[in-house]
């Protein structure tokens, strides 16, 4: 008898799951423009669906440019690929149309509005609203929907900005800046533990300086230097990496990097 050559698929490396291949998003040789200034310089990296990728860099690296440029809010040049469809000459509302969610560093709440007026001015025509899980996901927000937004705590006003973004039910991608910035430790832990919740129904690109928050939540990391891309891989590996983690980020490990 003889025996017959061994096969079998390479599998996936551990962690990921069976469609850690498919790409929801593809960068390829982005370049984005604000005014004169040239940002970024051919910021190519692939956002694979079901799982949390994080977007590292220092200070100025140019993480909040790329995600402005995928929504179209800056110039930009390059192929950038949303399940299949190149968006990169498209309007800001079309790529929110094709179900991109986006919760901008500075949040995107109405002050003046209540939570229930936030909530709803966010809804998208055409597509499901998911409240029951926004509300089960942030219990805070149905107790306090009458409550003016601007009153609510830094954290609370993250809540509902991220409850935002995840009510549409066709959001496949959500592009998530800083979360945790200026929040309280308590709340910190909220958010992530929200955040995680909510990256298991949508695909999340997490812009994050505080290393603790995003290192046990990502599965892959896509780091940015002066505009260009540094480093993309598995996040694992790259949080294990401690010379790496130092040299690119200037962090010592479990360190936030501000
Ligand atoms: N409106 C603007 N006009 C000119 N340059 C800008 C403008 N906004 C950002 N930049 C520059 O673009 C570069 C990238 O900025 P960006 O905000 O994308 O970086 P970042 O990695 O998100 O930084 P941070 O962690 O500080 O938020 C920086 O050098 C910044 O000074």
């Amino acid at each position: 008898m003889t025996t017959r050559p061994d096969h079998r698929v390479p599998t996936a490396p551990e962690n990921d799951p069976p469609d850690a291949a498919t790409p929801i998003l593809r960068l390829d040789g982005v370049d984005a423009f604000i005014g004169e200034s040239h940002i970024l310089h051919g910021v190519g990296f692939t956002v694979p669906a079901g799982q949390i990728t994080a977007l590292l860099g220092r200070n100025g690296a140019g993480k909040t440019t790329t995600l402005r440029s995928i929504l179209g809010l800056v110039e930009r040049r390059g192929s950038i690929d949303l399940d299949g469809q190149d968006v990169s000459g498209s309007t800001t509302h079309d790529v929110v149309r094709r179900g991109v969610g986006y919760v901008p560093e500075n949040r995107d709440v109405f002050a003046g509005l209540t939570v229930a007026e936030n909530l709803r001015l966010a809804e998208r025509p055409g597509a499901g609203h998911r409240y029951d899980l926004v509300h089960e996901l942030f219990p805070r927000l149905k107790e306090r929907r009458g409550q003016r937004a601007g009153s609510m705590s830094g954290g609370e006003q993250q809540m509902l900005a991220l409850a935002r973004a995840l009510l549409n039910d066709d959001n496949r991608l959500l592009l998530i800046d800083e979360p945790s910035q200026g929040l309280a430790p308590n709340l910190v832990r909220e958010v992530a533990v929200a955040l995680e919740q909510m990256a298991q129904l949508v695909t999340t690109v997490v812009v994050e300086q505080n290393l603790a928050v995003i290192r046990h939540m990502a599965r892959r990391v896509v780091v940015l230097d002066q505009g260009r891309v540094v480093h993309e891989g598995s996040a694992p590996e790259f949080f294990e990496d401690e010379a790496l983690t130092q040299e690119l980020l200037g962090v010592h490990h479990g360190g936030a990097h501000r």
